[in-house]
């Protein structure tokens, strides 16, 4: 321990949110150092990385659904999990390089925040892919955990903390006391699937086809899960699957919300199921302390609204909701020693 404490002045000791969307590297004492898209370029039908296996994060995304015939720009986790290692290890070696390549004689510790639903399999995997990407020693901590430490909940303490988290790929919703999460969800449905419908609507309804950047920013700009002040419209352009032609056509943020309705439902259900499973003392906790939401899904408008009715809490986005499980993995590295005592250790690895 003491040994690791010295070893920790000569590397730069990481917290790595790996998302399905995207990767958030933070440094102890430091904060966040990187925040980039979990996306890689590589040469079609091979791992071969571009750019000498620097075509990875912000360099790679601008080239999705742009990239020509031989180039192919890959997201290597879905639904929260990895689904391609190689890349996955690559995009790790790249981002851990990148923040580390400054400073630190030794391989860093790392700590990664993964989906609590994955499997023991899919644990090891995460570990071995940042091991062989150059970390020194892994530790795994699951999201909702570090989403809760990140949102300064009292997650050691003998009270309830509740976070949903939803991100691209995953929504996780945990009921948390004493360091442990008592009751867990995890569906794999998110901001992901909210463009995915916007994409179908705009097909089935318009003839319209539009990718996925475009149909994330009409996410952005006007989507929503329950009813505006002042409802919106916005100019949208794509391919107009007759005709084969480009198109422009008029958009209201009514007719968003429709089709949001699907994913936005499964999400309020997950929620109301967890709650369900709740230990009743825990449950009657939540009464006074809430509920806190968190992840890129849960800026989307009028989404703690729709939470709060449907659950009769009182639904809290927390502070910058996209950077919460990286902060929390930061506290995490930073209280290493005593959340480790304070921590199920059961749950977790530790070597
Ligand atoms: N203002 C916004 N309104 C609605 N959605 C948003 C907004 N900003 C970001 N998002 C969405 O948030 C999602 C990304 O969230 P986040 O970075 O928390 O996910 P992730 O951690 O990469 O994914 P996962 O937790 O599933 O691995 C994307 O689907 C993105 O489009």
């Amino acid at each position: 321990m003491i040994l690791d404490t010295i070893l920790g002045w000569f590397s730069t000791d990481m917290g790595i949110d790996l998302g399905t969307c995207n990767t958030l590297v933070t440094v102890r004492g430091e904060g966040i150092k990187l925040n980039e898209p979990s996306v890689v370029a590589v040469r079609k039908g091979t791992n071969v990385v571009l750019n000498n296996g620097e075509a990875v994060g912000l360099v790679a995304k601008d080239m999705l659904g742009k990239t020509p015939g031989s180039i192919s720009a890959i997201r290597p986790l879905k639904d929260g999990v990895i689904s391609d290692f190689e890349i996955t290890e690559a995009m790790l070696g790249y981002f851990i390089r990148k923040v580390h390549g400054r400073g630190g004689l030794l391989r860093p510790q790392v700590v990664i925040s993964v989906p609590s639903g994955i499997t023991a399999v899919e644990r090891r995997a995460v570990r071995d892919s940042a091991e062989r990407a150059g970390a020194r020693k892994v530790f795994l901590i699951d999201e909702p955990m570090a989403a809760g430490i990140g949102a300064g909940l009292p997650i050691t303490e003998p009270t309830a903390s509740m976070i949903v988290d939803i991100g691209g790929g995953t929504t996780e919703v945990a009921i948390m006391s004493l360091a442990d999460i008592s009751t867990c969800t995890s569906l794999r449905v998110g901001g992901d699937d909210f463009d995915e419908a916007i994409i179908n609507h705009l097909k089935r309804t318009y003839n319209l086809l539009i990718g996925e950047s475009r149909a994330e920013q009409v996410k952005i700009e006007l989507g929503s899960a329950g009813p505006l002040e002042e409802e919106m419209t916005m100019e949208i352009a794509g391919r107009d699957t007759i005709s084969g032609l480009p198109r422009k056509i008029v958009i209201t943020s009514e007719e968003i919300r429709e089709a949001l309705k699907e994913p936005v439902s499964s999400i309020i259900e997950c929620v109301t199921q967890t709650l369900e499973k709740a230990e009743p003392e825990l449950a009657a906790d939540l009464i006074d302390n809430g509920v806190h939401i968190c992840g890129g899904g849960a800026i989307l408008r009028g989404m703690d609204k729709v939470l709060a009715n449907a659950t009769g809490l009182n639904v809290n986005l927390v502070e910058d909701p996209l950077t919460c499980v990286a902060r929390g993995t930061c506290v995490f590295l930073e209280n290493l020693e005593s959340l480790r005592e304070s921590i199920d250790q059961d749950s977790y690895n530790w070597d």
